[in-house]
């Protein structure tokens, strides 16, 4: 046997970072989750029990934290992008190191109508993430996303004229909820090197600012005729927002909230036009996946 894949090394790593402006006494904070895996000249290490090839996963811990204070942690894309460098640079032998960074939300508190100097809260579960892939020599793959928005329509979504056949139960409706879990990604082209990603790093909030804009827009204004079509053009509008984006994807949960029939009891109307009262779904659930490239 021969080893085909590998990398390594740690997961779950969780930073905060407190940013303190002297002259305002307003304090920023950010939280993330960060994982960083290694490939290279590291297979000895799996086959031969050689330990001579392995940075071991403490000291790629303490790298990340290193990192994160003499580095700026925001956006999250150059933080990764150059937590990655660091090791291709580092390293002779690592060729690759991928980095995942999962940015939780702190919204600045407003107390008595002003934003709160050093107090925060977290609205939602939804997270900003980066994943990014230094390769030595063939420069920085980033891609950025929205995960976990959980969103809800109550009305202005349909769904008919599927295929009906001896499989088929489901009933056409034009008037359906419809709520999915975003997740939502866009991976830039490929960055030569480092100084490359530095260069217009506003692009990056530009384009989280915009992707979340777009989807929020799209999921509340469009009298969807499925989720296929509504991602869709959650993609195309995002491409046009930033020509530096190479590709887009989402995958999306159709979260069911069943109609509940009640007129066994006394004739109760709950259906159709009368349904006010449904039943959410656990699952089973849809799940819609597209890419969309240029
Ligand atoms: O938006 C939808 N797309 C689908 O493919 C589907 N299948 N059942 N319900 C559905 N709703």
């Amino acid at each position: 046997p021969s080893l085909a894949s590998a990398r390594y090394g740690k997961d779950n790593v969780r930073v905060y970072k407190v940013q303190k402006d002297a002259a305002t006494g307003v304090q920023t904070v950010t939280e993330m989750t960060v994982c960083a895996l290694l490939e290279g000249a590291i297979e000895t290490s799996y086959t031969r029990a050689d330990n001579s090839v392995v940075v071991a996963t403490d000291s790629i811990k303490n790298t990340i934290y290193i990192t994160a204070k003499e580095n700026p942690v925001n956006p999250p894309e150059l933080y990764a992008s150059i937590l990655g460098q660091h090791f291709i640079d580092r390293y002779a032998h690592i060729t690759k190191a991928h980095v995942k960074v999962v940015v939780h939300r702190w919204t600045r508190m407003v107390v008595d109508g002003a934003p709160h100097p050093h107090s925060f809260f977290r609205d939602g579960q939804e997270t900003r993430n980066v994943e990014v892939t230094a390769t030595r020599g063939e420069g920085i793959v980033v891609k950025s996303g929205i995960v976990g928005l959980t969103v809800l329509k109550s009305t202005g979504s349909a769904f008919h004229g599927f295929v009906r056949d001896e499989f088929t139960t489901l009933a056409e409706t034009w008037d359906r909820i419809l709520s999915t879990d975003v997740d939502a990604g866009w991976t830039w082209s490929t960055f030569p090197t480092l100084d490359a990603v530095r260069d217009g790093v506003d692009r990056f909030d530009r384009a989280w600012e915009a992707a979340r804009g777009i989807t929020m827009k799209t999921f509340a204004n469009d009298e969807s005729a499925s989720v296929q079509n509504t991602m869709y053009k959650m993609c195309e509008q995002i491409l046009a927002a930033e020509p530096e984006i190479a590709l887009t994807n989402y995958s999306l949960p159709n979260k069911h909230y069943f109609e509940i029939d009640l007129s066994w009891h006394k004739g109760l109307k709950n259906t159709g036009k009368d349904a006010e009262v449904y039943a959410p779904q656990g699952g089973p659930n849809g799940l819609i996946k597209c890419e969309v490239s240029r």
